[in-house]
């Protein structure tokens, strides 16, 4: 009997799986390490919290996984394995298509996430004729039970409005609805309820939870709230000035942290 090393045991069902990431921002004067020799994973299933301070090179990470970093970006080293294949190896042309059928992103500022220009019914129904090839009219069926999904009401009516005249968390529903219309084995939520009130981020977070058991999506949240953490994740990552300095489960980092950052960051949130 062959025995698995931790790695290849840690990478089975392993939806996203970066390893010795190294990524550069190229500036006149300086070059800004913004992620070094990172390794991290997201399960499928499973909520993977991405936790550090501001700077730390959290979002460098989510854009990178989906192809979207600056044009000063240079990944020295490294491989994204996305679905079981490394994105960065492969020609530009594919990647992108291969990224937009295996991953999806919301970020912190939902309202900018949508175009002001169409209405919701036409963003989702646009979102939906991407990955399938049906008729506008079954689409428009498919939005319809998209926004019921994430528990949104009258959706009929809601496919008729544009973005300015929904709140923030109506925003962030639709933007969950078009980011899981095809079911990607993985959504990106970069600060998802930063810019929420208080009672709707609890929400929020509920459909992301609800979207990881229902569609077995990987999910990799990244947040600032440790409260969040304890109550929603499997698994935590801890950044700090573009290494992970401590990962494990969320039992691990909140009864066993092993790394003084990790504890400073506990001690500050209690
Ligand atoms: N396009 C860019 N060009 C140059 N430097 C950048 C660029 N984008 C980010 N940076 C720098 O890279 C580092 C990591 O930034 P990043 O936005 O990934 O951090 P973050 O952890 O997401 O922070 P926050 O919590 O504030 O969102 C920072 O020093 C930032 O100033
Ligand atoms: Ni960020």
């Amino acid at each position: 009997m062959q025995y698995k090393t931790d790695q290849e045991i840690q990478s089975e069902n392993a939806t996203l799986d970066i390893r010795g990431l190294s990524l550069d921002y190229i500036m006149q004067d300086q070059n800004i390490h913004a992620v070094v020799d990172l390794n991290l994973v997201a399960r499928m299933g499973k909520i993977t919290a991405l936790v550090g301070e501001s700077g730390s090179g959290k979002s460098t990470v989510a854009l990178a996984v989906m192809g979207i970093q600056g044009k000063n970006a240079v990944v020295s080293s490294g491989e994204i394995y996305l679905g079981g294949t490394d994105i960065l190896s492969m020609p530009k042309k594919d990647m992108r298509s291969y990224i937009s059928n295996h991953a999806s992103i919301i970020f912190q500022d939902p309202i900018d996430s949508l175009n002001p220009l169409l209405t919701v019914g036409e963003q989702l129904v646009e979102a939906i004729l991407i990955h399938e090839k049906i008729t506008k009219n079954q689409a428009r069926t498919i939005a319809l039970n998209q926004l019921l999904a994430v528990s949104l009401p009258q959706p009929e009516k809601l496919m008729k409005k544009y973005p300015f005249m929904l709140s923030g968390g109506m925003c962030q529903r639709v933007m969950i609805a078009i980011a899981s219309v095809f079911h990607p084995p993985l959504l990106i939520a970069d600060e998802p309820t930063t810019a929420l009130d208080v009672t709707i981020q609890a929400q929020i977070l509920h459909q992301l939870d609800s979207m990881r058991k229902r569609d077995g999506t990987a999910i990799l949240l990244i947040t600032h709230d440790l409260g969040v953490v304890a109550e929603i994740a499997d698994d935590v990552c801890i950044m700090k000035d573009g290494h992970i300095v401590e990962s494990g489960t969320v039992d691990d980092i909140f009864c066993n942290p092993q790394h003084t950052y990790t504890r400073q960051l506990l001690a500050a949130a209690l």
